[in-house]
Parts: C-alpha cells; sequence; structure tokens
C-alpha cells in the first residue's frame, strides 16, 4: 500500500504522498503494476484533474520515516471536490487494493462512508490537533529551513526611536530562518477555514487555549462577496495591490492626528470597513481596497487573539501556520509588525514552510490519535 497521510479539512483537502527510494531489483519488482501507475502519476504530474495541485516547491528529499528513505509529495484539493478525488482514485485501480489509510480533519469523519464506497478504502481517523502537532515537530526536525521569520530590512530602516510607520515598514520586511531547536513553550495558530489556538509545552503536552471562526474561510468568504472574486489566489492578489485606509476609519480620521494619551498612533486602524457608512466613499472604493480591508481586518483580529493568549500563557513565540498564510506574505508580515509593536517587542511571529499540510504528514506518521503519554486537554475558551 501506498504510504498516504490525509487531511480532509473544512476547505481544503491536503494529502502528503511519501515514496519510498527504491532500494534494490526485488523490492521494485514486488510492486505491483497498480502501485508503480500510481507512484508514476502522483510523482510525474503537478496537476491532477481539473483542481489537484502538487506543491513541486514544498517536496522534502531524504526524509526517513519508520526507518525508510524517501521523498514526501505535498498535494492539495478543494475538500469540495472529493467525490472526484475519489472517482479520480477509483480510475487508477485503488478499489482493487485492499487499503487503510490514516486520516485527519473533519473530512475524515464526514466522508468515511465514501472512501469506502467509492475506492474500497478504510480511513484510520487521527484527531486533527495531534497529527498537527506531530507533523509539526516532525517536519522541522527534517528541514533545518522550515522556521522562518520576517523584520524590517536593517539597511532600509532609519536611526529612529519611535517604531516605523505601518505601511512604509512592510515593504522593507525580509525573510529570515530562525532556529527552533529549542521551540518550547511556543503557541501555535494555525489559520485554516477557522483558527485554533493551542500552548504547546513539551513534544507530548499540549491544549487548546483558545480559536476563532474569523479565519481562512471568512476572508475568502468575504473577499468573493465584496469584489466578486473567485479564487482565493484572486483574493490575495487584489489585496497586494489595495490600500485599506479607503474603506477603515484610521484613528487620525478619528483625532485628526495620534491619540496621544493612550500611544495610538494615526495610522492604526480605529474601526475596520468604518469608511464604508458613507454612500459618497462605497460608491468610490475599489475591489483592490475592499480585499486589502478584508486581509486587514481578519489577519489583525487573529494577531490579537493570539498575542492576548501568549500573554496570558507568559509565551515569547508565536507559531503560525494554515493554508491562509499560502502565498501571502502581506499577513505573515502584518503577523509580524503587530505582534512586535503590540507587545512592545516581547513577542516574536515564527512562521512554517510548509504551511497547512502538517495535519496530513502527522497521520503519515501513524502517531496514535489517544497515546496515554499525550496530555491533551480542551480548556475553557476563556480568551475571546
Ligand atoms: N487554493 C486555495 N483554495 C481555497 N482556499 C485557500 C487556497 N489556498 C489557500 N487558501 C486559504 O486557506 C484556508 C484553508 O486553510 P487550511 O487548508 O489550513 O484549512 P482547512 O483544513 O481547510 O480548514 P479547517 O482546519 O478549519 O477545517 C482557506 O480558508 C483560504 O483562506
Ligand atoms: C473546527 C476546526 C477545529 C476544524 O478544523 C477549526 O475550523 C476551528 O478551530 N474553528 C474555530 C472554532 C472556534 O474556536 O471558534
Amino acid at each position: 500500500m501506498p504510504w498516504f497521510g490525509m487531511d480532509i479539512g473544512g476547505t481544503l483537502t491536503k494529502l502528503v504522498y511519501f515514496e519510498p527510494r527504491e532500494t534494490n531489483r526485488r523490492e521494485i519488482d514486488k510492486e505491483t503494476e497498480i502501485l508503480k501507475n500510481i507512484r508514476r502519476y502522483l510523482t510525474r504530474n503537478s496537476a491532477y484533474g481539473k483542481t489537484g495541485r502538487r506543491d513541486v516547491h514544498l517536496q522534502m528529499d531524504n526524509v526517513t520515516i519508520r526507518g525508510r528513505r524517501g521523498t514526501l509529495h505535498f498535494i492539495r484539493f478543494p475538500t469540495s471536490e472529493v467525490g472526484s478525488f475519489l472517482q479520480l482514485a477509483r480510475s487508477k485501480g485503488m478499489a482493487t487494493l485492499l487499503t487503510t489509510i490514516y486520516a485527519t480533519g473533519g473530512g475524515a469523519y464526514k466522508f468515511e462512508e465514501d472512501f469506502i464506497k467509492e475506492v474500497n478504502m478504510r480511513l484510520s481517523k487521527l484527531d486533527e490537533l495531534d497529527a498537527l502537532i506531530a507533523g509539526v515537530q516532525f517536519v522541522d526536525s527534517m528541514n533545518p529551513h522550515e522556521c522562518y521569520y520576517w523584520e524590517p530590512n536593517p539597511d532600509t530602516t532609519t536611526d529612529n526611536d519611535s517604531p516605523p510607520y505601518l505601511e512604509p515598514c512592510l515593504s522593507q520586511y525580509v525573510r529570515k530562518p530562525f532556529d527552533f531547536s529549542s521551540p518550547y513553550p511556543f503557541l501555535l495558530v494555525n489559520i485554516g477555514s477557522g483558527v485554533s489556538m493551542l500552548v504547546v509545552s513539551s513534544p507530548l503536552d499540549y491544549s487548546r487555549v483558545s480559536g476563532t471562526s474569523l479565519g481562512g474561510g471568512t476572508f475568502l468568504g468575504l473577499c468573493c462577496l465584496l469584489t466578486g472574486c473567485s479564487s482565493f489566489e484572486e483574493a490575495i492578489a487584489l489585496a497586494a495591490s489595495g490600500d485599506n485606509t479607503t474603506v477603515d476609519k484610521l484613528v487620525r480620521d478619528i483625532y485628526g492626528g495620534d491619540y496621544e494619551r493612550f500611544h495610538l498612533r494615526g495610522d492604526l486602524v480605529a474601526s475596520s470597513f468604518g469608511q464604508m457608512c458613507s454612500a459618497d466613499r462605497r460608491a468610490k472604493v475599489s475591489r483592490e481596497d475592499l480585499a486589502r480591508a478584508t486581509l486587514v481586518t481578519i489577519t489583525n483580529n487573529i494577531g490579537s487573539i493570539a498575542r492576548l493568549c501568549a500573554s496570558n500563557q507568559n509565551i515569547q513565540r508565536v507559531v503560525f501556520c494554515g493554508n491562509f498564510l499560502r502565498v501571502n506574505p502581506l499577513s505573515m508580515k502584518l503577523l509580524s509588525y503587530a505582534m512586535s509593536y503590540w507587545s512592545k517587542g516581547a513577542l516574536k511571529a515564527l512562521f512554517l514552510e510548509h504551511e497547512g499540510y502538517f495535519g496530513a504528514v502527522g497521520c503519515l506518521l501513524h502517531y496514535e490519535s489517544k497515546s496515554d503519554k499525550q496530555n491533551c486537554t480542551e480548556n475553557a475558551q476563556t480568551d475571546r
């Protein structure tokens, strides 16, 4: 059976395929024709059907899993296309193999029967947050460049005591590697369709301390409504060339400058979408500006909750992951700026290269959903 790990999320399904290195002739001969075809199909293409994509740039070579060396391939498709995926898998002969694969995410429960009916495939279900943490730890241990952060380029910033203003500052942010070899404790913020926030205290000890339904799904849903865009990539491209200050009400729109007593600078957003109460302004606003304001609103809200959780728990490192951050450097820079600015430099925002794939990797590792060793508690969500 090919080694798959699958995370069937609210928006995207992530499939990670481990291709063991062929060690000898006997092993190659033992592989059935169907398995060979599946391997060739997956590894020689980067698009599957209309919507399946392999993220070739994320491929990891020379990975060891359960004593075998090989390559990890990262594939995604919209969860709304699970039906087409099952038909494709059937057409490749999957139904003739007696298979069980490890799967997580809400869809592992929702689509369990469909997998059995369509491709004779059993889903062995793992908890999505257990799988997420296991995946983060494993990928980070295999990839020295996994973890990174953003900071203003020291060559382009001026020597000035006051923090740099937001907009000019963001364009100067550069990406830097971060040594994540002693990570604990850290706050893990998984921005998928919705958002989960986990305090990770040690490899086997974490708790879900908060969450918010205002996540990546909200950004995309609102952008589709407001701009008529039809894909995440389009929404991000619109936001990248927009200006949220025509949509949001800033502190300076209310005060004429800074609100000095409480150190609220004039360029801070006082009220997200606050300018859209005016019919005149609504008539003039562009799709780009609306997309930018939606991105900034959702990102800053997640940043605020993350900051509260981190300071409640006395944590300095906040690791953001999830596919909302895919092709989305703007949100990463905004989060970096907000974490540092609002905590007066105490908090550091960190990011992971394999963004939304950790749950699927965790499945591939065949971690058990309820290990006796693991101390995973669903805490009262007091941070809301
Ligand atoms: N190609 C894409 N299509 C749709 N959304 C995308 C795409 N790329 C990135 N995204 C963003 O990623 C989000 C989904 O992220 P992710 O795959 O981590 O979560 P999920 O597993 O689907 O959701 P959840 O964990 O809440 O069930 C979307 O809501 C959207 O903001
Ligand atoms: C429901 C999950 C865990 C599914 O991945 C995720 O979408 C999420 O954490 N949503 C936020 C739920 C909340 O805490 O308000």
